[in-house]
């Protein structure tokens, strides 16, 4: 198999966490975090702040990684490692761009129905201030057929 490696990153400012409607390409028409590939030479860390400077014109950092998700698609040999970032300090107001529509969501009315099927396995953790690792197998982008997550 080979990895792709990616970033995705939850801003968060008190009780609110911030999402991007996604209006473009791969999970178009879902929230999320921001952030995409890590480009050759590029750091985990700078890959996220430009991903974020990028998609919302957000400035942080003070970025910390928090979890690592492998996401496989069956019958696709390549895994996504995805590294989740987070962060309540930053500079700027989120701006809308080509990729994504800023929104911010109180963590008590986070649209799971709107978002990739794991998230609302792992986001819960990430708000709670734990470390994670986790494993999803989807079949298509409406099914998990398996998953494993720990905190660490
Ligand atoms: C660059 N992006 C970062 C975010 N990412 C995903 C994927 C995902 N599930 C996987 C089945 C697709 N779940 C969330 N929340 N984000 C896809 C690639």
């Amino acid at each position: 198999t080979s990895r792709k490696v990616l970033t995705l990153v939850i801003i968060r400012k008190g009780s609110d966490i911030l999402l991007g409607m996604k209006k473009r390409g791969f999970g178009a028409g879902k929230w999320n975090g921001f952030g995409g590939k890590v480009e050759p030479g590029e750091t985990i860390l700078e890959a996220a702040k430009r991903e974020l400077q990028e998609e919302c014109h957000l400035r942080s950092d003070s970025l910390r990684e928090v979890g690592l998700i492998e996401f496989e698609f069956k019958g696709d040999p390549v895994l996504e490692e995805t590294h989740v970032l987070t962060s309540d300090v930053f500079e700027g107001e989120p701006k809308e761009t080509e990729e994504m529509r800023p929104q911010w969501f109180s963590i008590d009315n986070i649209p799971y129905h709107q978002m990739w099927l794991g998230d609302k396995y792992w986001l819960p953790l990430l708000i709670q201030g734990e470390q994670f690792k986790g494993y999803f197998l989807f079949e298509g982008e409406e099914k998990i057929l398996n998953y494993e997550l720990k905190t660490s």
